[in-house]
């Protein structure tokens, strides 16, 4: 089996493929997948003990206590068979991206995946990714695979978290309904309105942007939309998006098919 990992700020995706499907099986079409809270990856090792797993690649933007945290877990799931981790990393090209960072080892990996992801599912048009995690990524990729650059801002819980964090009476809220209306008449509605239409507005701003950048290609340009908000920011933005989840993980496996050997 291929283990792909997706490890986020909040939580880590994974999914386990036969090698053998590689090239084969389409992208997403998995014979496992899972998804555990970063706190909780004991679990992710029991949900993966007695997988006969060859390989492991790895998108890790949590950081090095979260690699060291990774590194346990599949000596704990994998046992005494050493498996060899690969650690995805952002370059200058993979995979039909061109990576537009001035120093392209600075780009989140999970960013270079998804877009990796996003291409190999829509090849040959420009698209605008928005992965909603944690933070929110808007990346904007032409239809002949360079990433001009992207826009980094908090995610939808985390601006609701924050405002409910740094102020006296505002609360949590526990869901982001929003209607048609976008003026409030209470608090919890005020607070979901603003933060999905801060999140709605940069992807639509993006959008116009990058059409504005696309000249006559303008008319392809294709709106994709991952990450645990996707949901409930889709309906908010201006055009009609595709909703793909777990693009950072198609990514990974678009890598391994696409290249013979990752990074
Ligand atoms: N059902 C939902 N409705 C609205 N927002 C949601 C929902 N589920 C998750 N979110 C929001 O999606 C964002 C990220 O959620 P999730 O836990 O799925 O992380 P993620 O996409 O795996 O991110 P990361 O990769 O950064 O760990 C947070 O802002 C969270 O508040
Ligand atoms: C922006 C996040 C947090 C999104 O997960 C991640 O991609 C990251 O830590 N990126 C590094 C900085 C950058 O991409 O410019
Ligand atoms: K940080």
């Amino acid at each position: 089996m291929l283990l792909l990992v997706d490890a986020g700020n909040t939580r880590i995706k994974w999914a386990l493929m036969q090698p053998a499907r590689l090239g084969h099986a389409e992208l997403g079409h998995w014979s496992g997948y899972g998804s555990v809270r970063n706190e909780d990856i004991c679990q992710m090792a029991d949900a993966i003990k007695g997988e006969d797993i060859s390989r492991v690649l790895i998108s890790n933007v949590a950081g090095a206590e979260m690699r060291a945290a990774l590194e346990r877990m599949a000596l704990r799931a994998l046992g005494m068979k050493p498996v060899p981790l690969t650690w995805f990393a952002s370059q200058a090209e993979l995979a039909g991206v061109r990576n537009g960072y001035r120093d392209p080892a600075q780009l989140g990996c999970d960013r270079f995946a998804a877009l990796i992801g996003a291409r190999a599912l829509f090849p040959g048009v420009p698209l605008l990714v928005a992965t909603c995690g944690t933070a929110t990524t808007v990346d904007a990729l032409d239809a002949d695979g360079r990433f001009r650059g992207g826009m980094i801002l908090p995610g939808l819980g985390l601006m609701a978290s924050s405002l409910a964090r740094n102020t006296a009476q505002l609360p949590q809220v526990p869901q982001y309904n929003v209607g048609a209306q976008p003026f409030a008449d209470n608090t919890h509605d005020a607070i979901a309105s603003g933060c999905i239409a801060a999140q709605a507005g940069a992807i639509g701003r993006a959008l116009a942007a990058h059409a504005a950048l696309l000249e006559e290609d303008a008319g392809r340009l294709q709106c994709i939309l991952s990450g645990g908000a996707a949901g409930a920011i889709s309906p908010h933005l201006p055009v009609v998006a595709r909703q793909v989840d777990n693009l950072v993980l198609i990514g990974l496996q678009a890598v391994l098919t696409l290249t013979q050997s990752p990074c």
